[in-house]
């Protein structure tokens, strides 16, 4: 229905006048007080492509012309007066100025759309066209840059095992759900969520990482949900922002999801399935747009069976599970991440670069790599910190790997229970040590005991 309101004289006057410049001038609309249309003219409004039956007289002018700087102009009450807008491909001159009653109050705005063949025009168009262009060059060579340095090419690996993983990889980053990476300790998980996080069309915004199982469980709670101010005695009095509003507009990766207590468990949930949370200590709830991506080293589904863990959480964040092959069954990227990893390593001044043995490569296809990539970096490092020249060879390599874990060390698990426990405890000891390439402090950390306790536990078992 086409709108009929009156028109403010002063208004029709001027399109009186606009009207006569012919097909240049493309219409007209008026705004009240409040930003609501209280008129659009016929050519306007097949500008916009609006049918004449639909109604839009009393809706917010963003409602119908989404960028529309009308309510600015009755906010301020300051014209606009040249000001480019585009509908569909084509640009479009537009002036915008408010209406005033005869005692100065602001009533509306009224805006003026113009094309682009007014000659005079054309100069300020090309320019504006111009620097336009070269916004989006340089917009795309950011993301370009962007891309080489977080790109899936990060993850080194040719095999078909990679291969696949890249490819499911690259389709999840451009779906916007929750991810869940499953794969053994040292695998790459974390390199994978960065780059997802850089595939896709949150690149811009931030990438925050926490990993549940290295937070106390009493500060997790604000560490992820932040603190109201006052919230506790002694609590800053300013709001601490925690990890989730961090993340607002970007991506939050949760390292060993598995580890979160059943209490937070559930206010992850509301805020993935709501958007929203409440910070500790306030009874206010926030607002916001996080992507997901969690990652574990753990099989979920036995914890969801002992309780541990919640099936609704964890078919939430599992729609788009992503399983990284363990470096054992993909041996023959070995080669290619050894170069990749031996490119960081630390050489001496004058070295211009680590050579790595074919018969070396070999070797390290022979051990079955607990520790994954990870493990390999540690080899690597001793390897070099070993070597008498730029070649890392098969002597190194030797020396450089773990003990084999000799099974003959590993009592059979009989007895009463505290000679299974020991025992137990022995196996899990060399196993760690084994997975860490020796280094005692990473093995205790594995597994969750301090140093001092590690090393008393090494010479108990007579293992030191
Ligand atoms: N395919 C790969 N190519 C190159 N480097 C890799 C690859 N996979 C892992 N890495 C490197 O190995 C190390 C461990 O990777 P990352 O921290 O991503 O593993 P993770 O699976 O998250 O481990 P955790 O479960 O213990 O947290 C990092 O230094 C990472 O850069």
């Amino acid at each position: 229905m086409p709108a009929k309101l009156a028109l403010p004289k002063s208004v029709a006057t001027v399109l009186d006048a606009f009207n006569a410049l012919g097909e240049s001038f493309k219409g007209a609309i008026t705004v009240d007080a409040a930003a609501r249309i209280t008129w659009i003219d016929e050519r306007y409004r097949e500008l916009l492509g609006i049918p004449g039956h639909v109604d839009i007289i009393g809706q917010q002018v963003e409602e119908v012309i989404p960028h529309s700087l009308l309510r600015r102009v009755v906010e301020t009450g300051r014209p606009i007066l040249i000001d480019i807008m585009a509908f569909d491909d084509k640009q479009f001159v537009v002036c915008r100025l408010p209406l005033r009653n005869e005692t100065g109050e602001i009533q509306g705005a009224v805006g003026f759309v113009f094309y682009e063949e007014i000659d005079y025009l054309a100069p300020i168009l090309e320019k504006f066209e111009t620097m336009q262009r070269q916004l989006s060059r340089a917009q795309a060579a950011l993301t370009r840059e962007r891309q080489t340095k977080y790109s899936l090419s990060s993850f080194v690996g040719a095999s078909e095992a990679v291969r696949d993983l890249k490819t499911v990889v690259r389709r999840y980053a451009l779906r916007d759900g929750a991810a869940l990476i499953l794969g053994e300790t040292g695998t790459g998980k974390e390199l994978l969520a960065h780059a997802i996080h850089q595939q896709s069309d949150r690149a811009d915004g931030p990438f925050v990482a926490v990993n549940v199982a290295a937070i106390p469980e009493a500060l997790l709670e604000a560490e992820f949900f932040g603190v109201a101010p006052g919230a506790f005695t002694g609590a800053d009095r300013k709001p601490r922002k925690g990890k989730f509003e961090l993340a607002h507009g970007g991506t939050l990766f949760l390292d060993e999801i598995g580890d979160m207590p059943a209490s937070l468990q559930a206010k992850l949930l509301r805020a993935l399935q709501e958007g929203e949370f409440e910070p500790l200590g306030s009874n206010s709830v926030k607002k916001v747009d996080v992507r997901i991506i969690a990652a574990t080293s753990q099989p979920l589904e036995q914890k969801i069976e002992d309780r541990s863990f919640r099936a609704d959480l964890y078919y939430r964040i599992a729609v788009l599970a992503i399983h990284v092959p363990p470096l054992r069954e993909r041996l023959d990227d070995i080669g290619l991440i050894a170069e990749a990893l031996l490119e960081t390593t630390t050489r001496p001044r004058d070295q211009r670069g680590w050579i790595i043995t074919p018969e070396a490569v070999e070797q390290l296809k022979r051990h079955d790599w607990p520790g994954n990539v990870r493990e390999l970096r540690n080899v690597l490092e001793r390897a070099a910190a070993m070597a008498p020249s730029e070649v890392i060879d098969l002597h190194l390599i030797s020396k450089a790997l773990p003990p084999k874990a000799n099974l003959d060390l590993i009592p059979p698990i009989t007895g009463n229970l505290s000679e299974r426990m020991a025992a137990a405890e022995r196996s899990a000891l060399v196993e760690a040590l084994a997975a860490e390439a020796g280094s005692k402090s990473a093995a205790a950390q594995r597994l969750g005991v301090s140093r001092s306790q590690f090393y008393e536990k090494l010479k108990r078992h007579s293992l030191d």
